[in-house]
């Protein structure tokens, strides 16, 4: 069958999903180490280790840019955001039980709201 063809509506309601999901992200608990890009002149290695660092408030620099495209490009810097502090931080530490905490609650709301788009 036809593939539909992707109208500029879908992309307006993706990104509306995009800007749901992203407050979602920053109203949780245990986004704290992630709201702002990590301050690598007080972590020492970080630049040496994370090449594409990625926080909160830089995708939401991006979505108010308009520089996603659809809802992918958003997941995949969300996604960048929890591989950085995987990477960097033990998983038994605070920021690394932050991390996939968070990662668990979005991969759980982006699909909850998938059902409505
Ligand atoms: C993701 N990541 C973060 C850090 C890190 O040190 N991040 C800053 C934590 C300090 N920031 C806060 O405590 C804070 C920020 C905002 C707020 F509203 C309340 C508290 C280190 C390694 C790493 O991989």
């Amino acid at each position: 069958c036809a593939k539909k063809a992707k109208t500029p509506k879908d992309s307006s309601n993706e990104l509306a999903v995009c800007r749901v999901l992203l407050a979602d992200l920053e109203a949780h608990q245990d986004a704290w180490p992630f709201l702002s890009p990590v301050q690598h002149k007080s972590v020492p290695g970080y630049r040496k280790v994370i090449k594409k660092p990625m926080d909160f408030s830089t995708i939401k620099e991006k979505l108010t840019n308009n520089l996603y495209l659809n809802l992918e490009n958003f997941i995949v810097d969300v996604n960048l955001v929890f591989d950085n502090c995987q990477r960097f931080n033990e998983d038994d530490s605070e920021i690394g039980r932050a991390g996939h905490r968070m990662r668990r609650f979005f991969d759980k709301r982006w699909t909850e709201l998938l059902q409505f788009f």
